[in-house]
Order: C-alpha cells, then sequence, then structure tokens
C-alpha cells in the first residue's frame, strides 16, 4: 500500500490488504522450509482426524493449533526480514531477536505434539483394540 493510501477507507483498501498478505504468505512458502513442513504435517492430521472420524471439539482444537503454528511461522519470518533489513552484520541482539522468535514457534509445536497425543492416542488404541 503506498503511503498516500494510508488514510483511504473502506473495500478497496481491505481488498488491497488482503492482496498484500497473499504475498507476504506467498513468500513464505516459497522461502521457509519449514512452512512447507508444517503444511505436510497439518494435511496428514487433517486426514487421519477424518479417517479417525474425531469428534467436533477435537476437529476445532486441531484447527486452532494449526493455524496457531501456521501464523507462528509467518510471524517468525516477519522478525527474520525486518532483523536482516537493521543489520547484515552479525550482532549479539540480531541472534537474540531470531532465536527468541524461533523458539516462540518451538515452544508452540512442542504443546502441538501433546495436544495431538492426546487426541489421536484413544481413537488408535480403540482401533487397535488395546
Ligand atoms: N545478523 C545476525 N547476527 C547474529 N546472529 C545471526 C544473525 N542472523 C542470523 N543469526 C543466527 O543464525 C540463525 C539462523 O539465521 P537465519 O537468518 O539463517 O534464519 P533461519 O532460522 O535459518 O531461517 P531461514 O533460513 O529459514 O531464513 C539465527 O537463529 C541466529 O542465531
Amino acid at each position: 500500500m503506498g503511503l498516500h493510501d494510508r488514510n483511504k477507507r473502506g473495500f478497496k483498501r481491505l481488498l488491497k490488504s488482503f492482496y498484500y498478505a497473499t504475498q507476504g504468505l506467498g513468500h513464505v512458502f516459497k522461502h521457509e522450509q519449514n512452512m512447507n513442513i508444517h503444511v505436510v504435517v497439518a494435511a496428514l492430521i487433517i486426514i487421519s482426524a477424518y479417517l479417525l472420524d474425531l469428534p467436533l471439539t477435537h476437529w476445532l482444537i486441531l484447527l486452532i493449533v494449526i493455524a496457531g503454528i501456521f501464523a507462528l511461522e509467518i510471524m517468525n519470518t516477519a522478525v527474520e526480514r525486518t532483523v536482516d533489513l537493521v543489520t547484515k552484520d552479525y550482532h549479539p541482539m540480531a541472534k537474540l531477536a531470531k532465536d527468541i522468535a524461533a523458539a516462540a514457534v518451538f515452544v508452540y509445536c512442542v504443546f502441538a505434539v501433546v495436544i495431538g497425543l492426546i487426541i489421536f492416542i484413544p481413537p488408535l488404541l480403540h482401533l487397535l483394540n488395546l
């Protein structure tokens, strides 16, 4: 959005925002390998949830967790690009900023795995008659 557009309101501005957001999303998919891994894992989770006929509440929890991971990975990429914009040199603060942003994704992923195990283990045991 051009600087002169900042004060404009309405549908056109909303559409432009969506357009720029899709550009950002495209960049993340193109340049971040982790994002592609998240997408593959999310697809496997959704297929498994369908095959195991999980209840609606579990579907909703899984979708929220998946959306959270995608959003965090996107924000992590935004932090990386911002740091790279500020400095190309090695700087302890640049390292901290990138490492902390990556830590946010890592912590969320750990909890996502725990949530996944809690949701998937009971129906899998049932399926195996255990
Ligand atoms: N300018 C910098 N100063 C100090 N350390 C940095 C700097 N840039 C990156 N690092 C360190 O290198 C790590 C990897 O940085 P990089 O920018 O390559 O991100 P990445 O996690 O590999 O993401 P991607 O390769 O997907 O962009 C960072 O987590 C950080 O520890």
